[in-house]
């Protein structure tokens, strides 16, 4: 019988793949100064990130004086997303293991895709900036689908530009969008416990917890 096809394997990226907090603190930090608002720290940023760019700057001017209108969070979120775009990868790193570990599947021919709330055009230039780039075979961000994790639309994007089944794939993210975007398109979730969560990652209903990036190849051994 020939073998199944190898794990199409979907990455979430903020707290996942990079701990990105430093470079966006900084970005919406120049944006909430250039509004007169009070600054943020990185923690009171990590409960705010997850849910893409126009979610994070809603949160920022909740957290800081009178919620930003309706009509002004387009015009804020298109500065913040502007800054950002400038300096994606100044305080920005991969964590621990990650980019060994892509290596090392990327060799073995798994399909590799990024799905991120991220605007694409922050995503790619991050993933440059870092030399992640390379390794991932589809990018698909905030925007690049009409819905955004939890909804499953990024994860079948992913799929389907990966030519890949959802019984075949494998999610792995820190968040419980990642968590309800992958079973909502029938995949697999992993999640890393070192993320930014927004509550106990026990609770998120993932198939399995792990502490460091590199036991995703554990994970996939048991897939096998
Ligand atoms: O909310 C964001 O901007 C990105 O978050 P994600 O990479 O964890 O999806
Ligand atoms: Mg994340």
């Amino acid at each position: 019988m020939a073998n199944p096809p190898l794990l199409a394997l979907l990455f979430d990226l903020d707290g996942t793949l990079v701990h990105s907090l430093p470079d966006l603190t900084l970005a919406l930090n120049r944006l909430l100064a250039e509004e007169d608002r009070r600054r943020l720290s990185e923690p009171e940023v990590a409960r705010m990130v997850g849910d893409g760019a126009r979610v994070l700057v809603e949160r920022a001017f909740a957290a800081t004086g009178a919620p930003a209108a309706d009509d002004d969070l387009d015009m804020l979120t298109g500065r913040f997303v502007s800054i950002y775009e400038g300096a994606t990868a100044h305080g920005t790193q991969p964590y621990p293991g990650v980019v060994s570990t892509l290596r090392d599947l990327s060799a073995r021919g798994h399909p590799m895709a990024v799905c991120t709330n991220k605007p694409y055009r922050a995503t790619v230039a991050l993933l440059e900036a870092l030399d992640l780039a390379r390794y991932f075979h589809v990018v698909i961000g905030g925007g690049s689908t009409p819905e955004r994790k939890p909804d499953p639309a990024p994860v079948r994007a992913c799929l389907e530009a990966l030519g890949a089944t959802a019984g075949r794939a494998l999610m792995v993210g820190d968040g419980l969008n990642d968590v309800l975007a992958a079973k909502g398109a029938g995949v697999t979730c992993v999640c890393v416990t070192y993320g930014y969560p927004h509550g106990p990652v026990e609770e998120f209903g993932a198939d399995a917890l792990i502490d460091r990036f590199e036991q995703v190849l554990e994970i996939i051994e048991k897939s096998v």
